[in-house]
């Protein structure tokens, strides 16, 4: 089972040219290709001038007392008997600079798409070449080998040598178009411009060569020099048909010769500009092409790119192994009282159906004709009572179907191992961006949710009911299903102990701020810091969708690994980051709107861009889950709560309250409401997990996340000493107030500057009375309103 599992995750990386080799080996067997390619060119060359003194040599292969004229000796004389002769003549030689290319690909340990392509096409040139030698020149065998005069015979027994004509013509004409790029189109456009810079050349010869026996003309234009004058005088007085005649050609041929020059010069820049947009508009394609083309798509991966996902061994299984186990009695005993009480309450049923599933069982009930629904979701209480059972819930009508459904909880329920869900072809198959495997949902089917989709989650339940576990399952769900490039965690645990574990990820999972020891964030001071730096990394990122003219992460990423995006430019390879937060009361509680306003920002937003939320609390209520996050976050689970009221908190339904525990959960993104099994992954799980990761290479450090200047101690050290002023303190004032914004982004911008230094300049400005104070995400005020005021202020302080 485990082995199946890694197969599928391992194929994106069997792009990668290596056969197992390690680079030391690499560059061995490279450099040795490379060398043969070179040896084996000069020997083929030398071939055609020793084959006949060779010939005899051939067969004595062993015998050391015979010398070969080859360059290489009976070894290059045998090969290039075996290669050119009996092989495909003169175009074997292109095989030499193959092999060489090979060596040279192997040596540098480069992208093998390349290589392929150019090995098929120089299969392709050296089978045209041969049977064109054989067709062309069939009593030199030499020239086109065995191969090419053998096909040749071939051919031209069922085609005819005009038949074997039209074929070499037909592939000359693939190799043109698919090699060369020729179409009918450049072809034209090149006699075009070929044509007209030839037509312009000669139309400036004579206007060059003007002595060069042209002397009737010139005297010609001498004379229209004169006689316009006189024509001017006397336009239509000269009426003679002797004049009439001279006059007019002679101003023809004024007016032409003009004419002509003018033309001349239009026609050299329409041809020269026609030529610029052909080149402008084909380049930039061109490029990515080629580089796709040479080194294949970009692949995030290779940095790590011997990184292997966890196997199945690590997690176990937990519970019984042969998953739920029925126990017909209790079926049956469940339905009788079903049916008894709403006998009771005479409410007749024409069909009753039971779907088991881990934790409960589903009696889907058809009532008959005209029983009102609401009085069946009434007797929820009474049911509950004859069946002697805590956690009863009911779905009238059940959505889709036209049923009414009862859950009654097992009395021995599963539990959904971790490794079942993980194992399921369901989670393995998921075609989505960021899979999470839940648990199983009351027909026993594992439950997959893209958190891409969701876009944010929110979980709530009281202590001791599964979230952590579930917040493990999310975590491990990603763990084995995507590549450290390709997802970065940001965790949050006020609480300190319940997601240290994953510190042994730290350079291959998490992200954290540039200066910080511990990648995962206990101090709520932090936490908003990072929330607001998540903020920067987010307009940072829509920055670089703008740049790159997409939509959302997954356009820029797919154009990213096209190379169509320069990294030059600033770009990268963008992976998702996720921010969970174990829990959120605590923090609200402590900061307060701090913590609240990054987090709606980023809820509202971030979800083009690949930032998402989880937010997990022990205490849903209204103060906790606010009008504003609970707006923002469609997606939620709730486990058990102790209140109808909580319930509708994290809801908008009541139905938490009757859950049972251990991982029992209501699943909404809209609509509906699905009960879900939580999956139970223990703690030692993901120890091993962790372990097993952070056993592997990993990156030099934590993703880091943009450099966030809080206002930490903006109480204490405002008062700063004007003579410690930053050099630029007087330029970045006058950006700020003519920008009229005050944001450490736009200094570090327009002056070019690291962040921590524009954070201090800010501090300064602020200190100086030019900026307010800091107000979370949002730039500070600016309190002076022009450069004059600015002037003014600075002026009046003392030096
Ligand atoms: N999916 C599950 N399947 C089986 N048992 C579970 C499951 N989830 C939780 N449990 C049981 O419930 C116990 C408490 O779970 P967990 O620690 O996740 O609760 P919690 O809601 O995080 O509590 P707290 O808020 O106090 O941290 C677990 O130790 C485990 O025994």
């Amino acid at each position: 089972m485990a082995k199946k599992v890694k197969k599928p995750k391992s194929t994106p990386r069997k792009k990668r040219f290596s056969l197992k080799l390690s680079k030391q080996n690499k560059i061995i067997l490279g450099g040795l290709l490379m060398l043969l390619g070179i040896a084996l060119f000069f020997s083929f060359i030398s071939f055609y001038f020793t084959w006949q003194d060779d010939q005899s040599l051939l067969s004595e292969f062993s015998n050391r007392n015979e010398q070969a004229r080859n360059l290489l000796n009976k070894f290059g004389a045998n090969v290039s008997h075996l290669v050119l002769y009996k092989g495909f003549g003169i175009s074997s030689i292109l095989f030499t600079f193959l092999l060489f290319l090979s060596g040279l690909y192997m040596f540098l340990s480069m992208q093998k798409q390349g290589l392929l392509r150019k090995w098929i096409w120089g299969l392709v040139f050296i089978i045209w070449i041969s049977i064109a030698m054989g067709f062309f020149a069939d009593e030199k065998p030499l020239l086109g080998g065995m191969v090419g005069y053998e096909m040749n015979d071939f051919l031209q027994d069922y085609g005819g040598k005009v038949g074997v004509f039209l074929l070499l013509l037909f592939g000359l004409i693939v190799i043109l178009v698919r090699f060369f790029k020729f179409s009918p189109d450049t072809a034209v456009a090149y006699i075009n411009t070929k044509g007209k810079s030839l037509a312009t050349e000669l139309k400036n010869r004579p206007a060059t060569k003007p002595k060069d026996g042209v002397t009737p003309q010139e005297e010609k234009i001498g004379e229209s020099d004169e006689i316009p004058l006189e024509e001017e005088e006397t336009p239509i007085v000269i009426d003679t048909y002797t004049h009439k005649k001279d006059i007019p050609v002679l101003k023809q041929e004024e007016e032409e010769n003009e004419f002509k020059i003018e033309v001349g010069t239009e026609e050299e820049t329409i041809a020269m500009e026609v030529e610029k947009i052909q080149e402008e508009l084909e380049e930039p394609d061109n490029i990515s092409d080629k580089l796709v083309e040479d080194f294949g798509e970009f692949d995030p991966t290779l940095e790590l790119g011997n990184f292997k996902f966890p196997s199945l061994d690590l997690l176990d299984q937990h519970g019984a192994t042969g998953g739920i186990t029925i126990n017909q009695e209790e079926l049956e005993e469940n339905k009788n009282r079903i049916v008894e009480t709403l006998k009771n309450y005479k409410i007749g049923i024409a069909q009753i159906k039971a779907t088991i599933g881990p934790t409960v069982t589903l009696y889907e009930i058809v009532p008959d004709a005209g029983v009102r629904i609401s009085k069946i979701k009434n007797l929820e209480d009474d049911i509950a009572l004859s069946l002697a059972a805590l956690g009863i819930r009911i779905i009238a009508p059940i959505p889709g179907k036209g049923t009414i459904g009862i859950e009654v909880p097992n009395k021995n329920s599963t539990i959904v191992s971790m490794r079942s869900v993980i194992a399921s072809s369901k989670f393995q198959k998921a075609e989505m961006q960021l899979p999470i495997a839940f648990g199983k949902t009351i027909s026993n089917e594992t439950f997959v949710v893209d958190l891409a989709k969701m876009p944010h989650l929110l979980m709530a339940g009281a202590t001791g009911q599964g979230k952590s576990v579930g917040l493990n399952a999310v975590l491990t769900s990603l763990l084995y299903k995507k590549h450290p490039a390709e997802v970065k965690f940001v965790l949050i645990d006020p609480k300190k102990v319940e997601l240290t574990l994953f510190n042994k990820i730290e350079r291959h999972y998490l992200a954290k701020l540039p200066d910080s020891e511990e990648a995962i964030i206990t101090d709520n001071n932090k936490v908003i810091n990072t929330l607001n730096s998540l903020c920067i990394e987010m307009d940072n990122r829509y920055e670089l969708l703008k740049a790159a003219m997409v939509r959302n992460i997954k356009e820029y990423n797919v154009k990213f690994k096209a190379r169509k995006l320069n990294p030059n430019d600033g770009h990268m390879f963008l992976p998702y980051i996720v921010l969970v937060i174990d829990e959120f009361a605590d923090l609200i509680m402590t900061a307060g709107k701090e913590v609240e306003t990054p987090i709606a920002r980023l809820a509202q937003l971030a979800r083009a861009i690949g930032i998402h939320l989880i937010i997990a609390t022990q205490r849903p209520s209204v103060n906790v889950i606010t009008g504003i996050i609970k707006a923002n976050f469609p997606a939620r689970i709730a486990f058990r709560v102790t209140s109808k009221i909580d319930s509708r908190t994290i809801l908008d339904a009541q139905g938490a309250d009757q859950l049972i525990g251990r991982g029992d959960m209501l699943y909404t993104q809209g609509n509906d409401v699905t009960r879900i099994q939580c999956a139970f992954v223990d703690t030692p799980e993901v120890e091993k997990i962790t372990e097993f990761i952070g056993a592997q290479r990993a990156y030099p450090d934590a993703h880091l996340l943009p450099e966030y200047v809080g206002n930490d101690d903006s109480g204490t050290s405002i008062d700063y000493n004007i003579s410690d002023r930053d050099a630029k303190f007087r330029e970045a004032a006058e950006v700020i107030v003519i920008a009229q914004q005050g944001s450490a982004s736009l200094i570090q911008r327009k002056l070019k500057l690291g962040y921590n230094r524009a954070g201090r300049i800010i501090d300064q400005l602020e200190a100086a009375g030019i900026v307010g104070p800091f107000e979370g995400s949002k730039a500070r005020q600016v309190l002076v309103q022009d450069i004059q005021g600015l002037d003014q202020i600075l002026g009046n302080e003392s030096p």
